[in-house]
């Protein structure tokens, strides 16, 4: 693949190149789970961007919001056909975690662009029929769904709610005459409200609404509710469907609103793993009544995946420029040097290639305690489905702020240039912050993570056993930090004991509040930023031990090694200093180390700096997939920098038809 291939770069990047310390090859493969699947997703990528029908005629930012959306519709339905309509091609791809790769932040972001109008299908109706569906409902359901004879989403969030899932107002009311739920909205703001590819795209959608039987209201249930004619794709009698209008970015998702006048639905379409309504009416309790909220749960593990993978793609254009670009005097008379020579820039860039691993070995241990929890589940355990929950929450806040912060720090790393559409780093970042609102706006998700710390702590006084990931609450104390252990096994105890003295405070002032009246709900609310600063403390701890964990327990020769080790200190260094009040106050580090760290911290910037353009070659991200003039193998900046603005529509013209309208009549009003 001409992208990959050594030896056609610029001089700069060349040079670079050969200084590599470690081998590229290795940490490829670290990242995608072996070489196997490195081989793998490279034959996939070569053969879906090999084909012409997912190029566009021109940049999609010249392009109308209509004609945007059918250009993307067209490549995302070319996509399932060339799965659907080949065996090979579905060996290849593989099940869902493949076809998930082409809709979303893997090839999907070169495939589609500002949003995949079919995402949600594949993201969030697939996976809520597999997980809420009984076996009979996926059979029938999947089978259509899977091959695109009808396409889904998930309708959840409403005009007036999209936090509070219990004051959603969309009522479904069983008619047991009829065997029909009535599906209903109320009000204005019970109109659904966001959900990807509802405006134009689907015909179906999961419809969370609250559940009347027999008189009274159980709370919020699934259910496949038909949205447009399968054959005229009208909407259906009853059913007030349409698109929501422009956003930040993702504008060719057709995020759409819904609105129900009494919309009759067969009995058969509520989703009924969990909790059922029996034919009469009757109504069957889930284990759990949280469990209807298990399609959040996986969708918020996924995006964790999604965000170091926004964040690989922001950091290899900003690293490769950086080598690139000269600018200024290091020293005076000498040439300009590369600006990657600054250490200030060091300092932008390389936590940044750090934070993808870390996030990359949290975001995999959560996966597999994910699968772990819900095959617990399927065997009626569910003792660990609030950890579970807490985690996911936790994970999916840190790793979508890490993201978007880093690709906007990656964006001012390339000046004037990184505030052009062609760098791909503003459509990078409009794509990741998102991900800080949807699937649990993060707030919200910090203060779950509180939640679960706070009653954790409370067990741990009440001497109950603790779930691993909070067992800490139990063994650590408040004693001052006495040796000068420096390692990362101490620093990842550090980060341990300064959560564990946070909690502990944040308790105090609970009790403090309700020793003073306030209700316990009041009471929370008073200590809620504190309460977020523990939470965001101790999903730092959770990812700083897996990432070294993970660099433990990683197949590596010794120099790629040395090399992850660098990055993997780096980490756990950075946090500490930046948020060096926690570590101070809690007793868990002195003064005196922190100045130790910082002065490590120097020599681990310059000791990466050789490695910086290795290390974002080794994330083996295609230029295609990149999709920007300052990032791509060859570093040939200036000219694609050129070319792309020659491509404007109005450089098709000399004179502006504005130039006759508005601007000679001004110029030559006196004359
Ligand atoms: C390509 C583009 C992809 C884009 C995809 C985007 C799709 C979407 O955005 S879909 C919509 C997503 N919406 C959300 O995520 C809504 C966020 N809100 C929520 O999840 C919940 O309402 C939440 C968690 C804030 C609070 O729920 P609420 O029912 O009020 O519960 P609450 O009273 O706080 O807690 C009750 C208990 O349930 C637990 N709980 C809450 N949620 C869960 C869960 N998912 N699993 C397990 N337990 C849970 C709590 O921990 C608590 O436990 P405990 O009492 O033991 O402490
Ligand atoms: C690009 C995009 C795609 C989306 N796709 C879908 C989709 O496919 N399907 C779907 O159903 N939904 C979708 N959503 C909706 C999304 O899930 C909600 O926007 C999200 O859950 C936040 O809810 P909200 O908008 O009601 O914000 P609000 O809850 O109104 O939040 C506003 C502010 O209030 C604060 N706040 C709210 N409650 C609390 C609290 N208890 N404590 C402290 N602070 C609080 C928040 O922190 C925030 O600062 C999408 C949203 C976006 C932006």
């Amino acid at each position: 693949m001409a992208a990959r291939k050594e030896g056609e770069c610029c001089e700069d990047l060349r040079r670079e190149r050969a200084k590599c310390s470690f081998n590229k090859e290795e940490l490829t493969y670290l990242m995608d789970g072996g070489k196997d699947k490195t081989l793998h997703r490279r034959k996939i990528e070569d053969i879906f961007l090999a084909d012409p029908e997912f190029l566009d005629p021109i940049r999609p930012e010249y392009m109308s919001h209509e004609e945007r959306y059918n250009n993307e519709l067209r490549k995302a339905c070319h996509m399932i056909r060339k799965f659907n309509e080949n065996e090979d091609m579905q060996q290849l791809v593989g099940e869902m975690e493949g076809i998930r790769s082409l809709m979303g932040s893997g090839l999907g972001v070169a495939l589609t662009k500002d949003g995949n109008p079919l995402a949600l299908h594949f993201v969030m109706f697939l996976p809520a029929i597999l997980g809420q569906g009984t076996v009979e409902q996926q059979g029938y359901w999947m089978s259509r769904a899977w091959t695109g004879e009808i396409i889904g989403t998930y309708a959840q969030t409403e005009l007036g709610h999209g936090t509070f899932l219990r004051g959603l107002e969309t009522t479904a009311t069983y008619d047991s005459n009829t065997q029909e739920f009535i599906i209903h909205s109320p009000t204005i703001t019970a109109t659904k409200w966001w959900p990807g590819g509802l405006g134009k795209t689907v015909n179906y959608a999961v419809v969370m609404a609250q559940l009347y039987t027999q008189g009274k209201c159980h709370g919020v249930h699934p259910f496949i509710v038909q949205i447009r004619d399968e054959e005229t794709h009208q909407s259906m009698p009853g059913v007030t469907v349409g698109e929501i209008g422009p956003r930040l970015g993702m504008n060719t998702n057709d995020n759409g609103f819904l609105r129900f006048n009494q919309y009759r639905i067969p009995h058969t379409n509520m989703l009924m793993k969990h909790s059922q309504v029996l034919k009469d009416g009757t109504y069957v309790k889930p284990a759990n009544d949280k469990l209807s909220y298990g399609t959040m749960v996986f969708v918020r593990v996924a995006i964790c995946f999604d965000a170091y993978r926004q964040l690989q793609r922001a950091v290899t254009i900003a690293t490769r420029y950086s080598a690139v670009r000269h600018q200024s005097e290091l020293v005076p008379g000498e040439p300009e040097p590369q600006i990657l020579e600054y250490q200030t820039q060091q300092y932008k860039l390389l936590p940044q290639i750090a934070t993808v691993y870390g996030i990359m070995f949290a975001a995999n241990d959560v996966w597999n305690t994910y699968n772990e929890v819900t095959g617990n589940i399927s065997e009626g355990n569910l003792a660990y489905l609030p950890e579970l929950h807490a985690l996911s929450c936790g994970l999916k806040a840190l790793s979508s702020t890490d993201a978007t912060n880093g690709v906007d720090v990656c964006r001012l790393a390339c000046g004037g240039h990184g505030y052009l559409a062609t760098s791909n780093l503003p459509r990078i970042y409009t794509t990741t912050t998102a991900a800080i609102t949807y699937e649990g706006e993060n707030t919200v998700m910090w203060l779950q993570v509180a939640r679960y710390l706070i009653k954790s702590y409370h067990d741990a006084q009440k001497g109950h056993r603790l779930q691993q990931s909070v067992s800490y609450l139990t063994t650590q104390s408040a004693s001052a930090h006495a040796t000068a252990d420096l390692s990362n096994t101490a620093l990842v105890a550090a980060y341990k004991q300064a959560v564990s003295v946070m909690v502990s405070n944040a308790a105090a002032h609970l009790q403090d509040h309700i020793s003073k009246g306030a209700v316990f709900e009041k009471a929370w609310n008073s200590c809620s930023v504190y309460l977020v600063k523990c939470a965001q403390a101790h999903a730092r701890y959770y990812t700083c031990e897996k990432f070294v964990d993970g660099v433990n327990r990683a197949e590596l020769s010794e120099g790629t090694r040395t090399v992850l080790l660098r990055l993997c200190r780096l980490y756990l260094i950075y946090h500490i200093t930046i948020n060096q009040g926690d570590f101070l106050r809690s007793g868990a580090l002195t003064g005196g180390d922190i100045s130790s760290l910082e002065k490590e911290m120097a020599d681990i910037l310059a000791a990466l700096r050789p490695d910086a353009v290795s290390l974002v070659d080794s994330f083996d991200i295609h230029d295609r997939v990149l999709d920007s003039s300052l990032g791509s193998w060859d570093g040939n900046v200036y000219q694609r920098l050129y070319n792309e603005a020659l491509k404007s529509p109005m450089n098709q013209t000399d004179v502006p038809q504005g130039y006759y309208k508005y601007l000679r009549p001004l110029m030559k009003a006196n004359l």
